[in-house]
């Protein structure tokens, strides 16, 4: 019989699927769960802390950092949320209270919902909202899409898992990610026991990819039996921010043919490149559909969206799309019944994804709004790109790639012996070490580049330039007093 005494719990942490024990996320891990307690300090108020408030630069979250959403996207939602206003009784104050296109837009969107946006939608997503995805690749591409090889998903994370999880079929199935790497990959490869097979993106080069590379990572795990099935690349890169020319990207393109390799293309910060003359984004749909025919035809490519980045940055709502080319059409089936097992995807995302897909045009009454607005967010995030990536560089010992693109930079700091003697003795990595007295100095919460990846005896963090614009000054020279006091006492 049971008793308190010697009541044992089902699940402990002893007993639990050892794969979900196995996870680590820096990205909200050991730094970003300390910030968290200590906001909560600071709303208690405590005064003993060295500063005011909490800067979370450990994660891509614009509107966390007080980045204004897009004010059309805005009112279209709250137009859907609450049909009642768009009632023949309440069409006349609707009309005073948002521009005809906003009105006409959430009526056509009510329509595609069937009029209940709290319905669960088509698994796939509603079908025309899909429709909007493929115009705006094709559009984007100059070449066509079709909107049944589309799913939207909730968050470009859920798509990720779901075809990551389709590839691993046991623990000798390999997935081909950089390093440094977005920690969503080696999650869902722990998670799903498949092998991470790194390939090391070349800081001396900013951050560039060499296929010679590519070819030695593959050749080593299939060498050590390693059943290599597909390559991970995220372009423009997270944490490193690199933007691929399109040599190298045909170059991939033509590696995964030799070598059979599924090519997962993600593609979530497509918007966010900040040298759009020298490197302007190519989406690896354009360069595959561009190859020669026996490549085009082949290669299996899954490309991956996101609202959370961009100038959306629309992140808690949780949309994005997944766009499927070549694949088998039975996997396909397999890719459809998954979806069905979880429902639909989130419809707040899709409506999102419809608007980010198909913002207002030119001679729509919100286009000059919309303009700009989406010009101000993006023009603002590549000055701050540029200064935090200034202000980095004239740190001692810390060496910093500019951001090609995405919304981070990915510094590297020459940490001195004594720190690195110091953070052994007390049991952390050495740029866990940093980042640790870097959140206790300044309250600015960065994640150690060992969450990410990087290679032996080599220290990053990866910080976002999200702070707002007006308080950039503070936000650098207390990063900068902080590095300098950090040198001095271990030097
Ligand atoms: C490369 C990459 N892929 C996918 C995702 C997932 O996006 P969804 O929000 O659509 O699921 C992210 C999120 N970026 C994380 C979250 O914020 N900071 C990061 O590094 C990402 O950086």
């Amino acid at each position: 019989m049971a008793s308190s005494s010697n009541y044992t719990k089902a699940l402990t942490y002893e007993n639990m699927n050892a794969k979900v024990r196995n996870v680590q996320y820096a990205v909200r891990g050991e730094l970003a769960i300390k910030a968290e307690d200590l906001k909560a300090k600071l709303q208690q108020g405590d005064t003993s802390l060295a500063f005011k408030q909490i800067v979370n630069c450990n994660i891509g979250n614009p509107q966390q950092l007080q980045q204004k959403p897009i004010t059309f996207f805005r009112q279209v939602l709250a137009l859907i949320e609450y049909p009642d206003l768009l009632s023949e009784e309440n069409l006349p104050l609707a009309q005073k209270l948002f521009p005809a296109d906003v009105i006409q837009r959430a009526q056509d969107i009510n329509q595609s919902l069937g009029g209940a946006v709290g319905a669960y939608s088509h698994s796939q997503g509603i079908r025309a909202i899909r429709e909007h995805v493929a115009q705006f690749i094709a559009a984007r591409d100059g070449y066509p899409s079709d909107p049944d090889s589309i799913y939207l998903t909730t968050g470009a994370s859920g798509g990720v898992q779901q075809i990551l999880q389709m590839l691993i079929a046991n623990s000798q199935v390999g997935v081909m990610i950089p390093i440094p790497q977005y920690p969503l990959y080696t999650a869902s490869l722990a998670l799903y026991d498949g092998r991470p097979v790194p390939y090391y993106l070349d800081e001396s080069n900013d951050w560039g990819m060499d296929t010679n590379e590519l070819q030695q990572s593959l050749q080593k795990a299939r060498d050590q039996g390693v059943d290599v099935r597909a390559l991970v690349i995220i372009n423009p890169g997270n944490p490193t921010g690199q933007c691929l020319t399109k040599e190298n990207m045909m170059e991939v393109v033509e590696f995964c043919y030799q070598n059979q390799l599924m090519l997962l293309a993600d593609e979530v910060y497509q918007t966010n490149t900040y040298f759009p003359q020298q490197l302007p984004f190519h989406s690896f749909k354009k360069i595959l559909s561009s190859a020669r025919p026996e490549v085009r035809d082949q290669v299996e490519l899954v490309s991956f969206h996101s609202i959370s980045k961009g100038v959306v940055g629309e992140c808690g709502r949780r949309g994005g799309y997944f766009e499927c080319v070549n694949l088998d059409p039975r996997v396909m089936e397999q890719v459809y019944k998954m979806a069905s097992v979880a429902l639909c995807p989130n419809v707040s995302g899709q409506i999102l994804v419809d608007l980010m897909v198909k913002p207002p045009q030119e001679g729509d009454i919100s286009y000059p709004l919309y303009q700009q607005e989406a010009q101000g967010i993006y023009e603002s995030l590549k000055r701050r790109s540029q200064r935090l990536h200034e202000a980095f560089n004239s740190m001692e010992n810390v060496s910093c790639n500019p951001a090609q693109g995405a919304m981070y930079l990915f510094p590297s700091v020459k940490l001195p012996t004594k720190a690195i003697i110091a953070a052994e003795a007390a049991g952390k990595k050495p740029d866990d070490f940093y980042c640790l007295r870097m959140l206790d100095a300044t309250g600015v919460c960065v994640i150690p580049g060992s969450g990410f990846g990087q290679k032996d005896n080599t220290y990053h963090f990866r910080s976002t330039f999200l702070p707002p614009e007006q308080l950039f000054d503070d936000f650098i020279a207390k990063l900068q007093a902080f590095h300098s006091e950090f040198m001095d006492t271990y030097r």
